[in-house]
This record gives structure tokens, sequence and C-alpha cells, in this order.
């Protein structure tokens, strides 16, 4: 993002300090995790994606390594005209041996630092994080959250089950982690993969962080999404985010991961995640609108559910997603909603030349602006990316240049949910309300996941009965599966005789769930 912030009148003293501070807001936090810091409140803040130039703000200096002595005499500069820093992270000079911040220190000044703690620093002498001339291969963090990856895999105690010819996975170990009720793993499995196990089936997608693929595991049989992530084209601290999340979350409604590796030139990442057969949101809009149909109230509160779950878990474990979007919440075979891409899309760089409009559609007003923000900027997004399901195009004029589009985002009305009376669409009061609630310009009074789980339409959605699995079979056509010789009608034959009109209304007036061609 650009935000371009007045710094107060110039100094006479500082005639080479900008008068403006541009901020650049990328998508990566220099805490993996994007956590909150120890004291914070709950609900976590992320002002870290601002990374600034032209900016003597920023907490990672670039020290240029000098051979000038340091001038005791030389008055201090004044706060806020101190000299030009530029947040590129540590320094790397290739071909050098990598020497890690230990080895930069001294056996005396570690004895010191134990005593007096790193406080006690020496003129000139650096913090261990920042050796002014060492060298940090960037590499080595991502070889440190494969490593934990495949100590956590190890550590687990699950199985894996495989359904040949099919994609699903099973989890038969009992009471492993969270709760499995639809056979969903819940622990990653004791397997290593490499390319040779691999047998790539077909493309699945392709997004700025890397192209994902089906494969399948030729050792069993089971069908898995690998995404590839080339290293030189995505910032190495993006990818270790990806990996540290994915590898430490285990919920229904997050896209499981079974192990990752490194290609032998360390150019690329491979993680080996679930796949999600029922596609991307993204691919079931586009299938809907193909087929002129909308998708109906329930379903769209199951997506929600299933989405807002997923963000509340993230919360839980202090992160914010950033990059809620319909490519990045898929389904499963069962109509179960999974979020996907824990990297963040594109860095602005990237961004700023095609692929950011596609984002930034989906920000919320205060992330737009570079300010502070919290995990309701997901529930911002989770409202856009409803609103665009149902409603079938972006909530946004989508031809608007970027800069146009920032201050439609940020200063115009929210968008809102309204009836299509000539096509005869209408929703419910309560469902315009989420959709409002959702969308608060301002994120105080914008609730936060859990918050937004409790709206009565939330409520309502889940209390009916979950066509999910049905309504995904007929988006994509699929057959129904034999029916279970139990003598009892199953829940999805029960509900296809409930009354709907030709348009897909139902008769308490909200849009039913089966407007698929039904
Ligand atoms: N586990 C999966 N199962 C099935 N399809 C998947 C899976 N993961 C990703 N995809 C498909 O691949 C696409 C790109 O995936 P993903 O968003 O992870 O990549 P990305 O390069 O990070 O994209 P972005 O540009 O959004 O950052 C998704 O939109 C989806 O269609």
């Amino acid at each position: 993002m650009l935000s371009v912030k007045p710094l107060g009148p110039r100094s006479k003293s500082a005639k080479n300090v900008p008068a403006l501070s541009i901020s650049l807001s990328t998508s990566e936090s220099s805490d993996p995790l994007a956590t909150a810091t120890q004291g914070q409140s709950s609900e976590q803040t992320d002002s870290s994606n601002s990374s600034s130039i032209l900016s003597s703000t920023c907490d990672t200096p670039l020290y240029l390594p000098t051979t000038a002595k340091p001038n005791p005499q030389r008055r201090p500069s004044k706060p806020g005209l101190g000299p030009l820093q530029i947040n590129v992270g540590p320094v790397f000079r290739s071909g050098e041996r990598t020497i890690r911040p230990e080895e930069t220190i001294s056996p005396e000044r570690t004895r010191r630092r134990q005593q007096h703690g790193p406080a006690h620093l020496q003129f000139g002498e650096r913090p261990p994080q920042f050796p002014s001339h060492s060298h940090v291969d960037p590499l080595d963090g991502l070889r440190d959250a494969l490593k934990n990856l495949a100590t956590s895999a190890n550590n687990s105690t699950s199985s894996l089950t495989t359904t040949e010819g099919n994609t699903s996975t099973s989890n038969t170990s009992p009471g492993s982690g969270f709760s499995n009720q639809s056979g969903v793993p819940s622990h990653r499995i004791t397997k290593e993969f490499t390319d040779e196990l691999l047998e790539v089936l077909d493309p699945l997608g392709e997004g700025a962080g890397g192209a994902v693929h089906k494969v399948r595991d030729t050792r069993d049989g089971t069908v898995y999404a690998l995404k590839t992530i080339t290293t030189r084209e995505v910032a190495v601290r993006q990818v270790v985010r990806e990996l540290n999340i994915i590898s430490t979350t285990s919920h229904i409604n997050i896209v499981q991961c079974f192990g990752a590796y490194m290609s032998p030139s360390s150019s690329e990442v491979k993680i080996v995640m679930e796949y999600c057969e029922g596609g991307s949101l993204e691919a079931i809009g586009k299938k809907i609108k193909e087929a002129g149909a909308v998708v109906g109230e329930r379903i769209a509160g199951r997506v929600a559910e299933g989405v807002l779950q997923g963000l509340a878990y993230l919360h839980s474990k202090r992160t914010i997603h950033r990059d809620i979007k319909p490519s990045n919440i898929l389904l499963s075979r069962e109509g179960i909603v999974k979020l996907c891409d824990f990297g963040v899309s594109g860095e602005l760089v990237n961004s700023m030349v095609g692929t950011f409009t596609g984002t930034l559609i989906y920000m919320a007003p205060e992330r737009v602006q570079g300010s502070e923000y919290t995990v309701r900027c997901d529930v911002w997004s989770t409202g856009i990316s409803i609103l665009e399901l149902v409603q079938n195009k972006f909530p946004f004029p989508s031809d608007l240049p970027a800069i146009e589009l920032i201050v439609v985002i940020t200063k115009g009305d929210p968008p809102q949910l309204e009836d299509e009376p000539e096509a005869g669409v209408t929703w419910s009061d309560e469902m315009k309300d989420f959709i409002r609630q959702t969308l608060m310009r301002d994120p105080r009074e914008r609730p936060t996941p859990r918050e937004m789980l409790t709206h009565p339409w939330i409520q309502t959605v889940m209390s009916q009965e979950d066509h999910m699995a049905r309504w995904i079979r007929q988006v994509w056509g699929w057959p129904k599966p034999p029916r279970k010789s139990t003598g009892r009608r199953n829940t999805e034959d029960r509900s296809t005789s409930r009354p709907s009109t030709a348009d897909g209304r139902n008769q308490d007036g909200g849009n039913t769930d089966v407007t698929m061609g039904c």
C-alpha cells in the first residue's frame, strides 16, 4: 500500500529531510506468525507490515559496512531527524561463509550480556540480532522452519489411510488433537516427501506465491495438493511465515499441512497439503456465474461460518490471516470450508504491477491506509468475499486504478447487500445486517470473528440443515454418492423435498441453498 503522511513542518536544520514519509505497506511481518507481543490485548495488532522508506522511524535500519571510526565528538542527531534508514533487513553478501550472530560475540561479552542483559553494550557494539559485519543466510530461517515441520511430523502418532482413486485422507488415530468429526486428519503424518515420490496429476491454481498441483503419493496413492514456492520470487520470510502457520495449526477450517521439503538447489520450497476437491470460492463463483445461478443464503451462511471459525481459531493462536479472499477460501469434497495461503500474496512491488488490485479489493480501510490493523481486518475481507459470492460481482468497480480504489475503500460508503428485485433476488434483513457489521468502516465498531459467529444470521443458518455437500456436488456436477443401507433416508435426500421456487427462493423469503441449477 502506498500511503503518504505529512511529517510536519520542514525544519530549517533538516534541509535534506523529506517533508513526507512514504510508507509501502508490504504483506510481510517481522514476526512470522504476525503475533501480538506479550502484554498486548488478546486482539492482536499488526502494524509491522509497514516498512517505511525515507523514514527515520524504521526498526530495522540498514547498517552499511563502513571503515570509518565513530566520531565521539559528533552531536547525536535530534529525534526525528536521524540519518536516512531504509528497511531492507540484514545485508547479505553472496559467496561468503555464513556467520551466525553467536559467532560474532566473544565469551567475555557473552558473560557480560548474561550478567547485565543486552542493554550492557559498549559504544559501537551491536545487539546480537543485528551483527554489523556478519552475513546471515536468508535460507537459514527456511531450513529451520522445515526442520520444525519434520520434527512435528515425527512427534505425531497419526496414521494415514488411503482412499484409492479418491482424494480424501482420514485419520484413524483416536483422540488425536482437534475433533475429527468429518474424517479430516487432525495431525500431520509421519511421512517424508520428495519430488520422486509424488506424481503430478493436474494444475490446481497459480498465485503470486507459486503454483499448486494435484499430486499422488506413489507409495500409497494418496492425493495431495502440492504448493511450489520459488524462493527467488517470494521473500523467504513470507515462505517461513506460511510454513510456521500451516505447520502449527490444526483445525477443520484450516488447510492441513502434511509436510514440506526444499528442492536440492534450494530454489523451491514444496508444501504438501490436504487436497480440497471443492476448489476455491473464486472458482466456484465463476462456475455459478456461468450457470446463471445464485448462491442462496444458507450456503452463504455456512461459508461465512466456516471462514469465521477458521479466523477465530487463528485469532486464538494470535494470528491474523491478512489475505482472506475467495481464492484463499477452499472447500473440501464434503463442502467444508478451508482457509489456505498464509504467505500473504505478493509483495507490494509485485502487487503494484498486477496482482495488487486483486488483493486490495478485499482489504479493510485501515489496512489500505497503512495504519495499525487487527484481526478485524480479516472480518472485513470475509464480508467482501461473501458479498462477492452472493452478488456474483466485485463489490467495488473492478476497473478502477489502484489509487482510485484506495480512495473508494477508505472514503466511500462501505458496500452493502441489496436486493435485486428485477432478478427476483431478495435477502433477509439478518443477512443484510451481517454484511453491514462485517463492513463497518471504523474497525473499533467492527466485531471480531468470534463475535460475528454469534450474529443472529449465522445462528439461524447453523440451526438449519447442512446442504454443503450436496451443493458442492451440484456446482461441479459430481454424481450422488451411493446410498447408505441404513434403511433411513439421508439428510441430503430429505432436503431435496423441501419446497423451493423455480428461482431458488424458499418459502420464508430467503434464497435457498439449491439455486445452482436446481
Ligand atoms: N489445498 C488445495 N487444494 C486444492 N486447491 C488448492 C489448494 N491450495 C491452493 N489451491 C488452488 O491454488 C490456488 C492458489 O493457491 P494459493 O492461494 O495458496 O497460492 P498463492 O500463490 O499464495 O496465491 P495468492 O496469489 O493468493 O497469494 C488457489 O486459489 C486454489 O485454487
